[in-house]
C-alpha cells in the first residue's frame, strides 16, 4: 500500500495543496527526504505563482494527480548540505525552478538540456526515482540534488528573483535558441503577464526593439513608460495591426488561452519566427498558407537547462532584471489564483512564505 504523504519521508513538511479540480488550496502536511549526500536542503522564503500552477491545480492539462502542492519559482536560504555537495554552503541564497531531477546521462542531459530529458522530474506533481511524489514551493522547505539548485546573485532581491526561475528562463531560453537576441531586431511579445513582462525586460537588455501585442489597450501606458516597450499594438485594432504587417523578426507568444495565430503570422517578416511558450489547454488553429508564403516558422520552447538558468540569472543580475511583483501572504493564494485567471495582476504574484506560512 502507498504510504501517506506525511510518512513517505523522515522530515516533516507543510504547505498548501489542491485536492481536486476546484483548484482550491488549503493547508497540507507532508514530508521531505532527509538531506542526501548530493542534496541541498533550504528554507523556502518566497515562491512565485506561475500560470502553470493555475493550469495544474485545476487539471486543465489532464495530467494532475492530487493532492498537489504547486510552486516552481522557489527561493530561499540553505539550511543543510550533503557530504558530497561542492557548489554550495549553508546560508547561501538559492532557488529551484521547474525541475528537481533528470537522468543525467542521455544526450539531452549531456548537452545541458535537462529540461528536454525524457526522465526529467518536475518540481511538483511528479514522481521521484524512488516512487515518492514531488511537492513544490508553496511549502516550508525544499530539498533537491545540488545539480538542480541555482545560486541567486547577491545584488538581486530574493522576492523579485523568484519568477526568474520559470518565467525568466522560459523567455530567455526561447530568445536565445531562436536567435531573437541580436541588438536591433524587432520582437513582438503577445500577452503581457508574468512571462510577457519578463520577455520585455530581457529583450530590452539585449538591445531589441519591442512591440507588445495585447488585447488590453489600458496596459499601453505602463508597458511603454514603465517596462520600456517601444510600441504597443491592440490586437483587435485592425488598422494598427495592418500597419505593422511584415515588420517583426520574431514573436514570443505567452498567451495562456486559445487565441488566433493568423494575425501574428501577418506581423512577421519573411523568415520570421513565432515562438510558442504559452500552453493553452486546447489546440490552436494553424493554417499552412500564411507560413509557406514567407517561409515563416512556428516553434516552441520549454523552460531551459540548468547551465542556462545560471547564465540567465547572472545576466539578470548584470542588467538588474527582476520581476514586478505583488507580494502576498499564503492565505491570499486562492484570491490570487482567481485574479490570475482574469489577468488582474501586474505582473507576478509572489508568496511571502517565510512570514505567512503558519504550521498547524
Ligand atoms: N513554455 C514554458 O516553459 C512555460 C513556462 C511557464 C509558463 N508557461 C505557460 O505560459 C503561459 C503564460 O504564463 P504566465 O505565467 O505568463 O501567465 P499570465 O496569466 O501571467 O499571462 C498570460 C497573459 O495572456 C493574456 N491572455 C489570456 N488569455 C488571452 C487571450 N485569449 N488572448 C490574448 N491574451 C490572453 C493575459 O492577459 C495575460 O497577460 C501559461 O499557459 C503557462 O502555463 C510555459
Ligand atoms: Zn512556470
Amino acid at each position: 500500500m502507498a504510504m501517506s504523504p506525511e510518512n513517505e519521508h523522515p522530515v516533516k513538511a507543510f504547505g498548501w495543496a489542491a485536492r481536486d479540480t476546484s483548484g482550491h488550496l488549503s493547508p497540507f502536511k507532508f514530508s521531505r527526504r532527509a538531506t542526501g549526500e548530493n542534496d541541498v536542503t533550504f528554507k523556502v522564503l518566497y515562491c512565485g505563482i506561475c500560470h502553470s500552477d493555475l493550469h495544474s491545480i485545476k487539471n486543465e492539462w489532464g495530467i494532475t494527480s492530487y493532492p498537489i502542492v504547486p510552486g516552481h519559482e522557489i527561493v530561499g536560504v540553505i539550511t543543510e548540505i550533503g557530504t558530497k555537495v561542492t557548489k554550495f554552503k549553508v546560508g547561501d541564497k538559492v532557488g529551484v525552478g521547474c525541475m528537481v531531477g533528470s537522468c543525467r546521462s542521455c544526450a539531452n542531459c549531456k548537452d545541458d538540456l535537462e529540461n528536454y530529458c525524457p526522465k526529467m522530474i518536475l518540481s511538483y506533481g511528479a514522481k521521484n526515482n524512488d516512487g515518492t511524489t514531488t511537492y513544490g514551493g508553496y511549502s516550508d522547505i525544499m530539498v533537491s540534488d545540488e545539480h538542480f539548485i541555482i545560486k541567486i546573485p547577491d545584488n538581486l532581491p530574493l522576492d523579485g528573483s523568484a519568477p526568474l526561475l520559470c518565467a525568466g528562463i522560459t523567455v530567455y531560453s526561447s530568445l536565445k535558441y531562436y536567435g531573437l537576441n541580436k541588438a536591433g531586431m524587432h520582437l513582438g511579445i503577445v500577452g503581457l503577464g508574468g512571462l510577457g513582462h519578463m520577455a520585455v525586460k530581457f529583450a530590452k537588455a539585449m538591445g531589441l526593439k519591442v512591440t507588445i501585442i495585447s488585447t488590453s489597450p489600458n496596459k499601453k501606458k505602463e508597458a511603454m513608460d514603465h517596462l520600456g516597450a517601444d510600441a504597443f499594438l491592440v490586437s483587435h485594432n485592425t488598422e494598427d495591426m495592418a500597419l505593422a504587417m511584415g515588420t517583426m523578426d520574431g514573436i514570443i507568444d505567452t498567451v495562456s488561452a486559445v487565441h488566433a495565430l493568423l494575425p501574428l503570422f501577418n506581423l512577421l517578416k519573411i523568415n520570421g519566427k513565432l515562438v510558442m511558450v504559452g500552453a493553452p489547454q486546447k489546440p490552436l488553429e494553424l493554417l499552412a498558407f500564411p507560413l509557406l508564403m514567407g517561409r515563416k516558422m512556428v516553434g516552441g520552447s520549454c523552460i531551459g537547462g540548468i547551465q542556462e538558468m545560471q547564465e540567465m540569472i547572472d545576466f539578470a543580475a548584470k542588467h538588474n532584471i527582476v520581476a514586478d511583483i505583488e507580494l502576498i501572504p499564503m492565505d491570499y493564494v486562492n484570491t490570487a489564483m482567481e485574479r490570475l485567471s482574469k489577468a488582474d495582476i501586474k505582473y507576478r504574484f509572489v508568496i511571502d512564505i517565510t512570514n505567512s506560512l503558519k504550521p498547524f
